[in-house]
């Protein structure tokens, strides 16, 4: 165990800005201009015509341990953006971002799993990219391909596995430690009726026990059953931030 998880999860953003260099779109038609006004960050033009879209601008924002933050927003408003910052696989292109606390992200839980590899060598390769010593990962190693159900598929390339294995695998792998900083895209459920259930427990235990958890959701009862503030973005921008029950009564009203 790190001396850095004896200290209070904290994140920090001030006038966070992310932008995307597009390098195939040099040609932006009228239509398309209309369409930004709708949906997404903005699309802009450079001195040298390189266009990029901003995905996040001017986001201040600080979340202490104790928050259930979750967020909203239309289709391209921002939310992945943000939770990629957030869990630090983004670094914002203007602004700071200072996050401190061990950080599991469950947006793309199969990310870096390597398919001709097999179940426990994955097993392996994730757990040092989520940062534990090669002995917390044996130690883990049963605990997780128990919990995966997978038997003596485990020794088999993840590649021959059904995409319900895989997904097993994957959520098994991903949840095998309790993180002070929890960042999801949606309820993670995945797996046939038993697993599901297993699965389910699982994450509550997670969420429970996280110091913070980002949730970016659609589904109103998942916001109000899970969190105790919300904010709610629009192009990029929050739009508004408050107790959950004010924002979202602005937001789907
Ligand atoms: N890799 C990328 N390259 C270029 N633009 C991107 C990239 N990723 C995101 N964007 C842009 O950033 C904006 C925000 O996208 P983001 O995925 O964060 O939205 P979102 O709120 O998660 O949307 P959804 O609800 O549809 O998942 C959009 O305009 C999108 O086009």
């Amino acid at each position: 165990m790190s001396s850095k998880q004896h200290e209070k999860a904290a994140i920090s953003l001030r006038d966070v800005c992310v932008d995307f260099p597009v390098f195939n779109a040099a040609t932006l038609s009228l239509k398309n201009r209309m369409l930004q006004s709708m949906t997404g960050g903005s699309i802009n033009r450079g001195a040298h015509g390189h266009v990029t879209v901003r995905g996040l601008e001017g986001i201040t924002l600080d979340i202490r341990a104790g928050d259930r933050l979750g967020l909203v927003g239309h289709n391209g408003s921002g939310k992945s953006t943000l939770l990629r910052v957030l869990s630090g696989i983004y670094h914002p292109t203007g602004g700071t971002a200072e996050i401190h606390g061990e950080c599991v992200s469950l947006i793309n839980i199969s990310l870096g799993i390597d398919p001709e590899a097999t179940g426990r060598e994955n097993i392996r390769l994730r757990t040092a990219m989520m940062g534990l010593p090669p002995a917390e990962s044996r130690a883990r190693m049963e605990g997780v391909i128990d919990f995966s159900g997978l038997g003596d598929f485990i020794d088999m390339p993840f590649r021959t596995y059904s995409s319900g294995m895989q997904l097993r695998l994957a959520f098994a792998v991903s949840t095998a430690i309790q993180p002070q900083v929890l960042v999801m895209d949606e309820w993670l459920s995945t797996g046939d009726e038993d697993f599901r259930h297993r699965a389910e427990a699982r994450m509550r235990s997670l969420v429970d026990n996280t110091e913070i958890l980002v949730l970016a959701s659609h589904t109103r009862s998942l916001l109000e059953a899970t969190c105790n503030r919300v904010i709610w973005l629009e192009h990029g921008r929050i739009r508004a931030s408050g107790p959950t029950q004010d924002v979202l009564d602005d937001y789907f009203g």
